[in-house]
């Protein structure tokens, strides 16, 4: 029989990292063969089931990113924008594939990425799960299929310890909107109005986010009409969804050639 394909989760302690962490361990295509936290924290050197309060895993938590990379075939990445950074380039060195959930990224940062997929397999995006990378593709066509008369706004909804707005989601939900209508979103975004705003600039995609409690991820993309609005939604209630797509972009990633890929290549949509 042969090995199944080893994961490293970064993030170790992190809302997302502790999902991926039990996601891995419970599925029985791949193993956990290493757990990686910033310099510094208290759960370095500890056993990472002990540390998540249950039994030992056998799987130590370390600060040492391409030591734990160099043993693994995939890397799954939710962190933070510089964290993201650095483990692209420590992943292309290692030959891991690295699935990137990590949001709140900027243009610049955006290109650090491009240039380490030429050299690595790596698949990212702003949401995991099957059903906001399906509403991506029915925002696209009622964009399409709607004109301008139409505003399009976008209103998302997340936990109040989020650092990063509008999210991953409502920007992928953004520039498929974009997409439909055939315009550049960065020429049409409007976020975080505030003040004497002036009348809304016909065309452009606006953004709200609300930010309170546990919510886990909540988006619309509302197309407002005169007498009519169309809201498209997606509710996530549980971060379970999100590792299953990641874990599921990193076996799908194993033997495909260096790129930039999506969920979106993952799930054949
Ligand atoms: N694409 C998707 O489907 C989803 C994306 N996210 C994104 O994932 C990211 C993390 O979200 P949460 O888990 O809620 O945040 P969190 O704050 O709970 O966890 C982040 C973790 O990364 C760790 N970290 C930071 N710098 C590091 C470094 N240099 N080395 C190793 N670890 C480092 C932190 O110590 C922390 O444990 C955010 O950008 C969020 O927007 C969250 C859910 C779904
Ligand atoms: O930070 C979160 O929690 C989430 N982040 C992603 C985003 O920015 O869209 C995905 C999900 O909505 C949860």
């Amino acid at each position: 029989m042969s090995e199944l394909p080893g994961i490293v989760i970064t993030g170790a302690s992190g809302r997302m990292g502790q999902m991926l962490i039990k996601t891995v361990v419970a599925s029985d295509k791949c193993k956990l063969v290493g757990v990686v936290e910033r310099a510094g924290h208290d759960w370095i050197g500890r056993d990472i089931g002990e540390a998540m309060g249950g039994a030992a895993l056998g799987v130590t938590v370390t600060d040492d990113a391409l030591d734990a990379f160099a043993k693994a075939q995939a890397v799954i990445d939710f962190t933070a924008p510089a964290a993201t950074i650095a483990f692209a380039g420590l992943a292309a060195q290692a030959r891991c594939v690295h699935v990137i959930g990590t949001t709140g990224m900027t243009e610049e940062d955006l290109a650090k990425i491009t240039a380490a997929a030429r050299h690595a397999t790596i698949i990212r995006a702003g949401n995991m799960s099957l059903g906001v990378n399906l509403l991506t593709k029915l925002t696209k066509m009622v964009s399409a299929a709607l004109d301008a008369d139409y505003d399009i706004e976008i209103i998302e909804a997340h936990h109040n310890r989020k650092v990063d707005a509008p999210s991953g989601t409502a920007l992928m939900l953004g520039e498929a909107a974009a997409e439909g209508r055939g315009v550049k979103l960065e020429e049409v975004r409007d976020s975080g109005r505030d003040g004497i705003t002036g009348a809304r600039k016909p065309g452009d995609i606006g953004f709200s986010a609300i930010r309170g409690g546990d919510i886990v991820g909540e988006h619309d993309v509302m197309f407002a009409g005169e007498g009519e609005r169309i809201i498209l939604r997606h509710v996530a209630s549980d971060r379970s969804l999100f590792a299953k797509g990641a874990l599921k972009a990193a076996l799908w990633g194993q033997g495909k050639k260096p790129g930039e890929y999506d969920m979106l290549d993952v799930l054949g949509l």
